[in-house]
């Protein structure tokens, strides 16, 4: 089973991801950025405030291709739970907002269409739900996608994203303590997980 965590910079989605090795230790842990080279060159491109849009989004989805055969596939193969800490959504709402006012009449279609010949949909996501300027404040603006007027494009790009398939999403508030928030995502997680096998 695959379950992918979702949410603007400084919801606290690592702070979560962190927390569940020790309520699911059993569980594959992974992230976008990965560790691997692509991921060397994703980082490259989110710390250049002069990157070309387009080349950062297929940066992001090279990277996206070789975890998926790396570490995605060969774990859901051999049955175990995958939990990544960003997947592909966040590709559709950052990218889609990066590339908004760019040649691209629909970029969030056309991001969600370079991914669906080869993509892993996840079994569900996990949408930690923070206000754009609590998101801001916390991740401390360091790099270009953490500004509260962009993270606010990314946010509405989540809610079409939910909109478009309820049944997928958790939505956690994040603004509560991380006790609680971590108390309630291991609670999502073990409540997935029993329905997963029924
Ligand atoms: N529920 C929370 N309430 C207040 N601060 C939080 C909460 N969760 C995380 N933080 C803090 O916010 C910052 C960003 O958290 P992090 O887990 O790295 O978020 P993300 O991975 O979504 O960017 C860290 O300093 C972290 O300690
Ligand atoms: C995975 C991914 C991340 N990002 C952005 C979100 C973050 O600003 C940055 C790095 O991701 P990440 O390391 O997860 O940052 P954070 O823990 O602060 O949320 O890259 C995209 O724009 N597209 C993507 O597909």
């Amino acid at each position: 089973m695959l379950i992918t965590l979702e949410g603007l910079d400084g919801s606290g989605k690592t702070t979560v991801w962190e927390a569940l090795h020790d309520s699911h230790p059993e569980a594959t842990f992974t992230r976008e950025p990965t560790e691997s080279w692509y991921g060397d060159a994703v980082n490259r491109a989110i710390d250049d405030d002069e990157a070309d849009q387009l080349a950062t989004l297929f940066l992001f989805t090279a990277d996206h291709a070789n975890h998926l055969s790396e570490t995605v596939r060969p774990a859901l193969e051999d049955d175990e739970l995958v939990i990544s800490d960003r997947y592909s959504d966040s590709r559709y709402a950052y990218q889609a907002a990066a590339l908004s006012g760019s040649e691209l009449k629909r970029p969030m279609e056309y991001i969600r269409g370079i991914h669906s010949a080869f993509t892993r949909e996840p079994d569900a996501t996990i949408y930690i739900d923070v206000d754009p300027e609590t998101a801001a404040a916390r991740s401390g603006k360091t790099n270009q996608f953490e500004e509260t007027a962009f993270l606010a494009q990314v946010e509405s790009n989540y809610e079409r994203l939910i909109e478009a398939e309820p049944e997928r999403f958790v939505r956690v508030d994040g603004t509560q303590s991380p006790e609680v928030v971590i108390n309630t995502v291991e609670g999502v997680v073990d409540r997935l997980l029993a329905e997963h096998e029924e």
